[in-house]
């Protein structure tokens, strides 16, 4: 295995008396999308939160490309390269989808959401939120406001926003949460369109997403990993089987 882009060691996070993350190893390798499963409440999104920083850790260490990022704000982690994916929309409605990525261009570049009117009208942020839009399949939406799209759009926006911190790693949360049938299948193919270009660890409770997906899979119950491997791997686990995917489900 190559060395991994987000490696951590020993990861645990205490809320009283729960252990929300209890001594969490996991590697992220360049290039693959490494999908995070298991049962509501086991953990996965508190694990993200400490990843990007927004969270702290009681234990343990995460390194982005061998170099420790414990002590880093969250503004510094995504400044070395870790973006994310919300659950929460938090695009601005009234702006067209060029403008929403145009903005988180310009935030890249290291200039502030003051100036608005220069993600508006400056042609290479404009030509930059392009590619980024492109890229996630929604260069024919480019012009149409955020308001007017459909919650699959949405969601494939703020994939496209999160490509614009030009992420080494990317955290992605929930990217099939609350999508219709027709809608998961082409955030499904977006992604696979960017396999081997955008490393990501995706949490995922669409389990055909997730087999359809992930080079690999790691599987968290109660706040530990049990099982880190291949689809086929994780489906021919007997402990995966019987804590998370069910006997007679896999
Ligand atoms: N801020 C907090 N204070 C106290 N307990 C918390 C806090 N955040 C999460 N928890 C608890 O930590 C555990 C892990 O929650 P978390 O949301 O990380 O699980 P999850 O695997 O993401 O669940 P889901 O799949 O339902 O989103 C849960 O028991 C949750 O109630």
């Amino acid at each position: 295995m190559s060395q991994p882009l987000l490696s951590v060691r020993g990861l645990r996070k205490r809320f009283g008396g729960l252990i929300a993350t209890d001594n969490v190893d996991l590697d992220v390798v360049e290039g693959e999308i490494h999908a995070l499963i298991g049962p509501n409440g086991a953990g996965k999104t508190t694990l993200l939160t400490q990843l990007f920083g927004e969270l702290s850790h009681d234990e343990g260490e995460i390194r982005l490309e061998g170099v420790p990022i414990d002590a880093l704000a969250t503004p510094q982690r995504v400044r070395r390269g870790l973006a994310r994916t919300f659950q929460i929309n938090q695009l601005l409605p009234d702006f067209s989808m060029l403008d929403n990525v145009a903005l988180a261009v310009q935030a890249r570049q290291g200039h502030s959401f003051r100036f608005f009117g220069d993600a508006r009208r400056d042609k290479g942020l404009r030509q930059r939120a392009r590619e980024h839009l492109t890229t996630a399949g929604l260069a024919h939406r480019a012009e149409v406001k955020v308001a007017d799209l459909s919650h699959g759009e949405q969601k494939q926006l703020e994939f496209a926003i999160a490509l614009a911190c030009e992420p080494r790693v990317l955290l992605l949360d929930e990217p099939m949460a609350g999508l219709g049938h027709a809608e998961s299948e082409q955030m499904v193919a977006m992604l696979s369109g960017l396999k081997g270009r955008v490393t990501m660890l995706l949490v995922e409770h669409d389990m055909d997403a997730v087999f359809a997906l992930a080079d690999r899979i790691s599987v968290l119950v109660y706040g530990r990993i049990i099982a880190t491997g291949t689809a086929q791997e994780i489906r021919d686990s007997a402990d995966v089987r019987t804590a998370y995917l069910g006997e007679g489900d896999a």
